[in-house]
């Protein structure tokens, strides 16, 4: 492949790309180099798109110079099989979106893994490029006890080999200066790169490495021994199932103290404004729709930053890869791959990352059916909806030791969401995305403790998603609500509800619902919910703040309120619903880009909307059945 337009010094750069097998630390490098804040984690796929940022080269005659750089999905090879591999492919063949190809690719070594990162390597290097390698994660190569050699490794490649530790910022002024250098010693040799079959570059790749590495000592006794527990088919998922438990039961237990004091202030912030402003509408704008509102959901935010905590440290370590390891089987015998775990995993997060990361899925129809399943991961914005039930209706007690009921509960509507996708799958897989499942494999990361600063950025990140959300769309839906509900002004003894437009509304869709348990205001705020599902909380708060007809009434919280006037039946049938319903357009709007069209974003709409209805329904009947 050649450049149509070669530039016109040898210093003059214009991009750079990070290309290497997925895990290397091409997002490490690329974050250390251009100061980005790309998600990195300790499992392969996290990249797939094509990202750029700037990185300043060093000056060789005064005349500093500033480099796009691209960080890359990983890939094995360019004969690429899924999605976010052909990005990498398109952008290094120039073929992405109209751009140039790249000047310098950097290829992005695993130190510790040499061997194996050394066949794709092989399969850029022929392509006969300006080219560098970053011989990366040198640091966990001596902790494994393998000395290397990286000059060996550069006269076998024939292009420049820098070992890197991208994480500590170690090699990177050498890398740097290695980019700056690499056009002009590009061309001569290396066009004369003969091609090799895949086998001839595996038998190659062992022969490099061989040569570069110096000497080895066996250490991989501990983490082997590690595996052996946490990877054993029985012991395996006992532990994975305990330490999920442990997460559920800490999100109530370790956050209860700091939503408590949270709640304090909005509270008293409350009650500052209703003393300071005189009643009419501005305090009430204020205090029912503002601090009853918005801040009936950010009171969740310490129980978010403890779920996000225990997930980032469970991606850092390594865990998150072996857990998908683990659920492979489970997930063959639904028709789906491993590989499906680690998108339904960030749906955890959000489905819309989620969605995105079934790009690294190479067989299209397990990539739709993990598509179509991924909303039913209960995404962290169901968590102020779960919470906010559980606390009203489910006792603070425990029912064993050390084992809360409220934690407990949380814990089952999790794996509702998960077992109801599994069945969905299977469904999808012998109906409308008929097909074998595909084989699974995945290299095991090297075990890793997590960085404190990478974890603190990490949940920064979350809180601050969190936060903007509620001070955006949020703050928006429940604004916009609160208009509705606030106008046209009641009569006197009318209640503010039935007056309102909102209530007008309510009443038009409240006849779907109330087979299946639901009360008016509930029927009400599934529609801004819409927006996000926080806001079916806001919403709420708001709706019985501005009806509430007396000041103590108004001073109650929404967990109070709901407590007092739905029944359990009621309560249960909404946490049904939300397991299921599609509450968000921004899934449905990424799934129709995913999915190139209409026809299964709507698909996935009416499917989770009808088995909301079926399951909240199911729930109310049995529990009115049952007497609760
Ligand atoms: N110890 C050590 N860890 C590293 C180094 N570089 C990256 N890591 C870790 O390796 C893991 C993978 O890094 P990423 O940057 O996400 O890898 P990637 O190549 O972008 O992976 P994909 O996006 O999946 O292709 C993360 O947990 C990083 O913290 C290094 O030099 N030393
Ligand atoms: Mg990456």
């Amino acid at each position: 492949m050649s450049r149509d337009d070669p530039p016109a010094s040898a210093t003059r750069l214009r991009s750079a790309a990070l290309v290497g097998n997925p895990n290397a630390g091409k997002s490490a490098l690329f974050n250390a180099l251009t100061g980005a804040r790309q998600k990195i984690a300790n499992y392969p796929g996290v990249t797939v798109e094509r990202k750029a940022g700037r990185l300043a080269l060093p000056s060789r005659d005064g005349r500093g110079e500033t480099v796009e750089l691209l960080d890359l999905p990983g890939s094995y090879s360019f004969d690429a099989a899924s999605p976010d591999e052909a990005v990498t492919r398109d952008v290094v063949s120039g073929e992405f979106q109209g751009e140039r190809a790249p000047d310098v690719l950097v290829i992005v070594l695993d130190a510790a893994n040499l061997e194996q990162h050394l066949v794709f390597a092989q399969e850029v290097l022929e392509l006969g490029r300006p080219t560098v390698v970053a011989l990366n994660m040198v640091d966990l190569a001596e902790r494994d006890g393998l000395v290397l050699d990286p000059d060996a490794l550069s006269e076998a490649l024939g292009v420049p080999v820098i070992p890197t530790v991208a994480v500590r910022r170690k090699g990177l002024a050498e890398l740097t200066a290695a980019i700056a250098e690499a056009e002009s010693h590009a061309d001569e040799e290396l066009h004369r790169r003969w091609h090799l079959t895949l086998p001839e570059r595996r038998l190659s790749a062992k022969h490099i490495a061989r040569a570069a590495i110096l000497s080895k000592s066996t250490r991989h006794t501990i983490e082997n021994g590690a595996d052996r527990v946490l990877l054993n088919p029985w012991l395996g998922p006992v532990i994975l199932f305990g330490l999920l438990f442990v997460v559920f039961q800490a999100v109530f237990a370790w956050a209860t103290p700091f939503a408590d004091a949270l709640e304090g202030v909005v509270g008293a912030l409350s009650g500052v404004v209703s003393e300071a402003l005189p009643a009419g509408l501005v305090r009430d704008f204020l205090t029912e729709g503002v601090l009853a509102g918005v801040g009936s959901v950010v009171v969740f935010l310490p129980q978010i930053i403890i779920l996000f905590f225990f997930i980032l440290i469970m991606e850092a370590t390594g865990y998150m890869a072996r857990a998908a390891f683990l659920m492979d089987r489970l997930m063959a015998s639904v028709g789906l791959s491993g590989r499906s775990f680690i998108p339904l995993l960030s749906s955890f997060a959000c489905a819309i990352p989620g969605i995105m990361a079934t790009r690294s899925i190479s067989d299209p129809k397990d990539r739709l059916t993990t598509i179509l399943i991924a909303p039913l991961m209960t995404c962290s914005a169901r968590l102020p909806v779960y919470a906010v039930i559980i606390a009203a209706f489910i006792p603070a007690t425990t029912v064993g030791p050390g084992i809360g009921l409220q934690g407990l509960v949380l814990f089952a509507l999790y794996v509702a969401g998960i077992v109801g996708a599994m069945v969905v799958a299977f469904v999808l897989r012998f109906t409308v995305a008929k097909g074998g499942a595909s084989g699974f494999i995945m290299e095991m990361p090297r075990y890793q403790l997590p960085r404190i600063k990478d974890l603190a950025i990490g949940l920064w990140q979350r809180a601050w998603v969190f936060l903007r959300r509620a001070g955006t769309i949020i703050f928006v839906a429940t604004i916009a609500l609160w208009v509705l509900l606030s106008f046209p002004r009641a009569e006197p003894g009318e209640s503010q509800l039935d007056a309102s437009y909102a209530g007008a509304v309510a009443d038009t869709l409240h006849p779907v619902l109330e087979p299946v348990g639901f009360n008016r205001e509930m029927s009400l705020a599934l529609i801004p919910a819409l927006a996000a599902r926080e806001v079916a909380v806001t919403a709420l708060a708001t709706t019985y703040a501005v009806d509430a007809d007396d000041e103590e009434l108004e001073a109650q919280g929404v967990t109070d309120r709901i407590s007092a006037l739905w029944s359990l039946p009621t309560a249960l049938a909404f946490l049904a619903w939300f397991v299921f319903a599609p509450q968000c357009l921004s899934t449905i709007a990424v799934t129709k880009r995913e999915t190139n069209g209409w026809k299964w974003p709507i698909f996935m709409t009416v499917y989770l909307f009808a088995l909301a209805w079926i399951f909240a329904g199911l729930t109310y009947w049995v529990a009115v059945g049952l007497g609760l």
